[in-house]
């Protein structure tokens, strides 16, 4: 187990920044997820850390050792590093058994065969694999192929692991096995983890901290909880889906609220902010996810509200526009005033409610976040 510190790393291709000033300290045996889109620097950086990419500038430090410092022209070998790795592709050999492959890592550090027989089958029992040990690594399903990558990388009991989109290749259920695996398989040994992945559930069901990414720049650094609820800021909040982004200008302000004009909505809106996160006359953008908004027909008695009696639940009232089931509750497109509201409802307790039904949203004020526009 070891910390990881980065320090303004950096890296270009040509004119293009790929790490851009990154700095990012984990502390030992922490899991941390490194999410964003696509090209936004994740593996390059998780890369960088095992010594197969060399940045342009900046430090990475290992536990106490110094694996990368441009400044002095160090960059160790991956195979210097301690780090195990398992990638997308899977990455193992095709002309060696499953045992070989597990074996390979040892071998290189030419520990004695007894003990590599003892260790490898001991790995391989721990992913389920001992059975397959000596059949060609190649006859294997995609997932126990993977489960052969994640044995090799922590045959060695390496003081960090480092996973980059090794569930991109597999099938939803296989993936939730896998996901269920590497959990396992990190919490018994609680060895520092880097995750690269553009897949927010799994980075939400792996992860003790997560840090978002984008154009070479980590923007938000924070627990999956805490991501959800509070994106940094627009961009974030984008990538992360939240579904309803509406344009407000601040009427009033209290010591923890904000009351807000949504000409979209035709409507006032109450929302929880901090100090300084929203003052009277800001034109602010206001985000909330679709899952946090009820629906109500208006014909319906109105809900039990009273588990928040001091939570204001800015109703609006709109029309159905359109209505998905999607087997686990429904989503239903909303107008209201002059713009469309998305909401999901997870129940099917009741039918759910056909277009033209007018309804009543509740849009919670805790629910809502506040971005500057
Ligand atoms: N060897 C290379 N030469 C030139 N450009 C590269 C090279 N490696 C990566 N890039 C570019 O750097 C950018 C960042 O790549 P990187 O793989 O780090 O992103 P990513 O966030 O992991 O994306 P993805 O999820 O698609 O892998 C991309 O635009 C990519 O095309």
């Amino acid at each position: 187990m070891s910390s990881i510190t980065l320090t303004k790393l950096s890296k270009s291709y040509g004119s293009s920044t790929v790490i851009d000033d990154l700095s990012l300290s984990i502390p030992e045996g922490e899991f941390l997820t490194l999410l964003g889109p696509s090209g936004c620097g994740k593996t390059t950086t998780l890369r960088s850390i095992a010594g197969l990419e060399t940045p342009d500038a900046g430090q990475i430090t290992i536990g106490e050792k110094v694996v990368t410092c441009m400044e002095q022209g160090t960059v160790l070998p991956p195979n210097r590093r301690g780090v195990g790795m398992v990638f997308q592709s899977y990455a193992i050999w095709p002309h060696l058994s499953v045992f070989d492959n597990v074996a390979y890592p040892l071998r290189r550090q030419r520990v004695s065969s007894k003990e590599i027989q003892h260790r490898v089958m001991a790995t391989l029992e721990n992913v389920g694999l001992d059975h397959a040990a000596h059949r060609s690594a190649t006859l294997l399903s995609g997932g126990q192929q993977q489960r052969v990558a994640l044995a090799r990388a922590i045959v060695s009991k390496p003081d960090v692991l480092l996973f980059d989109e090794p569930l991109s290749n597999l099938d939803a259920q296989l993936r939730i096995s896998m996901r269920d695996e590497i959990q396992r398989v990190r919490s018994q040994g609680n060895t520092t983890s880097v995750y690269v992945t553009h897949d927010q559930s799994e980075a939400f069901s792996l992860s003790d901290r997560v840090a978002i990414m984008l154009g070479g720049k980590i923007v938000q650094l924070d627990t999956p909880e805490a991501v959800m609820a509070r994106p940094a800021n627009l961009m974030v909040a984008r990538f992360l889906g939240v579904e309803n982004l509406l344009q407000g200008v601040v009427l009033r302000r209290d010591a923890g609220s904000a009351l807000l004009d949504v000409p979209d909505l035709g409507a006032t809106l109450t929302v929880k902010c901090r100090p300084g996160d929203a003052n009277p006359g800001d034109r602010v953008t206001l985000g909330i996810r679709s899952a946090s908004i009820t629906v109500q027909s208006e014909n319906a008695e109105p809900a039990d509200e009273s588990q928040y009696p001091d939570e204001p639940r800015n109703t609006v009232s709109g029309t159905v526009v359109q209505t998905t089931f999607l087997g686990e509750g429904a989503q239903y497109r909303v107008a209201v005033g002059a713009s469309h509201v998305l909401a999901r409802v997870w129940s099917n307790d009741s039918a759910p409610l056909p277009p033209n039904t007018r309804v009543r949203l509740s849009l919670p004020s805790h629910r809502i976040t506040v971005f500057d526009r």
